[in-house]
């Protein structure tokens, strides 16, 4: 693996009555139509919790206020190798939106997603069932 080219990603998982929000990656976007857990890049001089909030505020306009680093997750994609880190959000301000045409469900952890999520996701979602 190139850990060179290692790009580093924060995503979210935001909670709400045992709920937690999926977005899928609208037309224009690498992988478009996959689903994910909302998150983005972290820019250079930004911590991860900075990042956290900036993707969150500009990608569904919440602000999140109680968030606890999880786990992270390598994987290879063919253009890219990502390492993802992944925070439980527990409280935000303000009400998710798709501010970027994203599509938003609410999905059960115990449940079948019923969406094609990223293959990096796949485990992640194997792992959140069982907590
Ligand atoms: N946000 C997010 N990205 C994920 C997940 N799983 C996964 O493999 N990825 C990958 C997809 C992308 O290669 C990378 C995230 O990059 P991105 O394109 O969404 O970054 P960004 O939001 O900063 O978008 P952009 O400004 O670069 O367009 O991580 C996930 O659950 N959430
Ligand atoms: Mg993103």
């Amino acid at each position: 693996m190139n850990t060179a080219k290692l790009t580093d990603v924060v995503a979210g998982i935001i909670w709400r009555d045992g709920r937690f929000l999926a977005v899928d990656r609208p037309e224009g976007k690498a992988m478009a139509g996959w689903w994910e857990f909302p998150g983005g890049k972290v820019n250079e001089g930004e911590t991860y919790g900075q990042a956290l909030a900036r993707e969150l505020h500009e990608e569904l306009g919440i602000t999140p206020t109680e968030f606890d680093y999880w786990r992270e997750k390598v994987h290879a994609y063919e253009h890219a190798t990502v390492r993802l880190r992944f925070y439980h959000v527990r409280v935000f301000l303000g009400e998710p939106r798709g501010l970027e045409g994203q599509r938003l469900k609410w999905l059960s952890p115990h449940e079948p997603p019923n969406v094609p999520f990223l293959p990096a996701d796949e485990e992640v979602l194997a792992q959140l069932a069982r907590l």
